[in-house]
């Protein structure tokens, strides 16, 4: 031990000067899914971090979110063994990059993590102007990438106008709920549908023109009429599967469909079948366009300076269904995958 470190330790000065061990918890795919996913699915492992290099940071996070793409996606790109995919609201706790601030808060895609170190290229700092009093998990949903999901796909995919009619599922969701909000900020009449009473419930406090459980409807085809008796405008479609074939035979003529989720289909372990779309694509003369959000990723602070504007003005509500505790992610995950959420998942550390 050298003199210096020495006497700090004498007069208790050490833990000034001995860089912090850290160990962060994170969660891993220990098995593949199959079909629907299961806890026994996950392991929580723990992992000691080494000390900051010169323009690195270390940061704790402070609420991750679970998303619908983690299953498909896990499938693709993911390994047994791999750390999950994911984003999280991050406190900045340590750093080296003068970029970065002590205790500045971001949004980082570093997976299901405790805690990460990062060269802060992958990181966004919160806007410059959100306010105080806002929560923070709000980056992970309404103003984050489910909110822009929402605005890039009714107004680049949709191509909504005043006075159409705007057809959402999923619609008590992260992205559905934007969508609704959206569309009326927007002129439209909007129907959404639902897999609860109570969700049904909130669409319509959140201002949705017309909204059903399409889990206790005695017909589908039926529920849609009633709700819109001349049709459907838009479809943004966050479903897929029976649900889109049934409601694209009640697009109006030259409707557009946002194919933006099929989350109908991520845990089938056998592809469905048809009915198939080109029939009435063909006489109905539709467009039908899927789309990733990240698409627009040059445009990314237009949307999110629009949605903060919007949640700020009270003109779009947001409801976060908030987990507590890192080790209920997968249960948190699980969760939303049942439909177990209204408005945003996250979990809050
Ligand atoms: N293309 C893109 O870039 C993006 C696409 N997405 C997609 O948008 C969709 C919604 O995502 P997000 O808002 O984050 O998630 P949500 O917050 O809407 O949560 C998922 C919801 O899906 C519904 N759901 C689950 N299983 C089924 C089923 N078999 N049939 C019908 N509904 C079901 C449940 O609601 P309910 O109770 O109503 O059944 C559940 O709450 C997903 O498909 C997702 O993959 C999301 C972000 C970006
Ligand atoms: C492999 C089959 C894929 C089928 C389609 C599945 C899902 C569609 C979907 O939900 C896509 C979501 C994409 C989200 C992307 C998010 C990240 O890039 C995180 C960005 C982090 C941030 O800056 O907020």
């Amino acid at each position: 031990m050298g003199k210096f470190a020495e006497a700090c330790r004498h007069i208790g000065f050490e833990a000034m000067f001995t860089p912090r061990m850290v160990i962060a918890k994170a969660w891993v795919l220990k098995k593949h899914f199959d079909g629907f996913p299961k806890t026994s699915d996950f392991d929580l492992k723990k992992i000691e971090l080494p000390n900051l290099k010169d323009g690195e940071l270390l940061l704790e996070s402070v609420f991750l979110s679970v998303d619908p793409y983690m299953r498909p996606y896990s499938q693709r790109d993911m390994k047994e063994g791999d750390i999950m995919i994911g984003t999280q609201v991050a406190r900045i706790v340590e750093s080296k990059n003068p970029a970065f601030a002590v205790g500045a808060f971001v949004v980082g895609n570093s997976g299901w993590r405790t805690h990460f170190i990062s060269d802060g290229k992958d990181l966004q700092l919160l806007p410059s102007n959100w306010p105080e009093s806002l929560p923070r998990s709000l980056a992970l949903g309404t103003v984050g990438m489910p909110g822009l999901t929402a605005y890039f796909g009714l107004l680049e995919v949709c191509k909504m106008k005043p006075g159409e009619i705007v057809l959402v599922n999923a619609a008590a969701g992260a992205v559905g709920s934007v969508v609704g909000q959206l569309a009326k900020i927007g002129g439209c009449k909007v129907v959404g549908c639902a897999g609860s009473d109570d969700k049904v419930a909130y669409l319509k406090k959140i201002g949705f023109d017309e909204a059903f459980n399409y889990k206790t409807v005695k017909s589908l085809d039926e529920a849609l009429r009633k709700a819109s008796p001349d049709g459907y405008d838009c479809f943004f479609d966050n479903v897929g599967g029976e649900f889109a074939s049934v409601a694209i035979n009640q697009m109006k003529k030259y409707g557009r469909i946002a194919v933006c989720g099929a989350i109908s289909q991520y845990n089938d372990s056998v592809p469905q079948k048809g009915p198939y779309v080109q029939i009435p694509m063909i006489f109905k003369e539709l467009q039908m366009e899927g789309f990733l959000v990240t698409r627009w990723k040059n445009r990314q602070e237009e949307g999110v300076q629009a949605l903060l504007k919007w949640v700020v003005e009270g003109k779009v509500k947001c409801h976060e269904q908030v987990t507590e505790g890192f080790e209920n992610m997968p249960m948190a995950f699980i969760g939303m995958l049942k439909g177990e959420n209204l408005g945003k998942a996250v979990v809050k550390v």
